[in-house]
């Protein structure tokens, strides 16, 4: 039988953030070791606030948070001004990068460049070229291998800025593209395309809420659910793919859902 995702269901989010912290700091281990920087991407969403009730929290039995060693690139972007209320950016900065101590070292972060706020292809190709500056990538690296992607699930089954039956699915070359017909306003922004994100070393989704639960049981358990982006990441990503979520937003899904305080093997 084929691989499937990881499925983590937790009583509240309190308790979702400590197992996340707990993922995130092996992920972060084995991205050093593996290059000596842990290389994520993040979207926007509610996760942020999740991440930082994980990132923050005092240092435990599991490890520090090592920052210095963070690379932060963005899973989707809109095409807004840096400080501009829906800009990712932004809300990273509002709710985890300005409070970051300083005894945990300062992340290296990819905003946009907003030089190209009027050309969103020229956005994309920029922010393609410092994906593979950052991956060393010579042009014969077919596709940067992100240690970790941290994505939402939106109530339409969208991640990152794809959208269900939108073109954008079918790219295969571009690792980041441009989209001005977003569904969800705003309109124009930019995404990682879907073979970058089913390549990752790992895959995390974080929804949470009773908001989610048609949703999630129509990717998790439904034919029609496994076309829809997030369910082409669970089929890409496959065992990679843990989906972090509380028991409201899973109630009544048919998968082995593992409880409280997994133990991840992350290699
Ligand atoms: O820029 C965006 O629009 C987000 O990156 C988007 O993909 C988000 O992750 C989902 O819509 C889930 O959002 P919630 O976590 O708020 O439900």
């Amino acid at each position: 039988m084929a691989k499937q995702p990881n499925l983590y269901a937790f009583g509240d989010v309190d308790h979702l953030a400590k197992s996340l912290r707990k993922y995130l700091l092996q992920c972060q281990s084995t991205g050093v070791e593996r290059h000596n920087a842990f290389k994520v991407a993040v979207s926007g969403g509610s996760l942020p606030t999740t991440l930082a009730k994980a990132l923050l929290a005092p240092s435990d039995e599991n490890g520090f948070v090592d920052f210095s060693k963070w690379e932060i690139f963005f899973a989707d972007e809109r095409a807004v001004p840096l400080d501009h209320e829906d800009s990712n950016y932004k809300l990273l900065k509002d709710e985890l990068l300005d409070k970051i101590p300083a005894d945990l070292g300062k992340p290296v972060v990819h905003p946009i460049d907003v030089k190209y706020m009027d050309d969103v292809q020229g956005m994309a190709d920029q922010y393609q070229d410092a994906i593979m500056k950052s991956f060393a990538a010579k042009d014969s690296v077919k596709i940067p291998i992100f240690d970790l992607l941290l994505l939402g699930c939106g109530p339409d089954g969208h991640t990152c800025s794809l959208f269900p039956g939108h073109e954008l699915l079918r790219e295969s070359d571009a690792w980041v593209a441009p989209i001005e017909d977003s569904p969800k306003p705003p309109a124009k922004r930019i995404t990682l395309t879907l073979p970058v994100v089913t390549h990752g070393a790992k895959i995390a989704f974080v929804a949470t809420g009773d908001g989610k639960r048609d949703i999630l049981r129509q990717i998790l358990d439904t034919e029609e659910g496994r076309s829809l982006p997030c369910g082409l990441v669970n089929e890409g990503g496959a065992e990679r793919v843990s989906w972090f979520t509380d028991t409201g937003a899973v109630e009544g899904a048919s998968w082995e859902i593992m409880s409280d305080d997994p133990q991840f093997e992350i290699n």
